[in-house]
């Protein structure tokens, strides 16, 4: 059938075009997002400052890369929520209140890793 096609290449790329501009819209529009791409700029300079290797940097794309995946869901989550409801609803408050958690827990381990991973150098750099 024309159209139904679930992996013609247009159809591929018009998804491809949606997500691109979903993003763009966070970058554009959201503050926490934006605070995110600025941390994985400033986390990446520091790791070619400090010269980290392969298996570091893999943690550290996991760590920013899942936070900004994360930081999308979550927005996305509360643009839902804002659409089904505009009122104080105990249901709309979990809701967000969860999302922002999952966001939370993943920022802790961010954290932890980039500690793991810099301080041993900073130490280093310091003796
Ligand atoms: N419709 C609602 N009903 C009940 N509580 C809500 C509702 N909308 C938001 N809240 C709660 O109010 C608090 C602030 O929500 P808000 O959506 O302003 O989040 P925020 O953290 O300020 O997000 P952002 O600044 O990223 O938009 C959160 O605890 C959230 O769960």
């Amino acid at each position: 059938m024309k159209g139904r096609n679930p992996f013609s290449f247009e159809r591929l790329l018009r998804s491809f075009t949606y997500a691109i501009q979903g993003f763009w819209y966070a970058v554009k529009t959201e503050k926490n997002f934006q605070i995110h791409l600025i941390a994985a700029l400033v986390v990446s300079a520091c790791g070619f400052a400090f010269k980290l290797n392969k298996v570091e940097w893999l943690f550290i794309l996991l760590c920013i890369f899942g936070m900004l995946s994360l930081e999308l869901l979550n927005s996305a989550i509360e643009k839902t929520v804002d659409l089904v409801t505009d009122e104080i609803r105990p249901l709309a408050k979990q809701a967000k209140d969860l999302a922002a958690g999952a966001v939370l827990v993943y920022a802790v381990m961010t954290v932890v890793i980039g500690l793991l991973i810099f301080i041993p150098k900073i130490m280093v750099l310091l003796r």
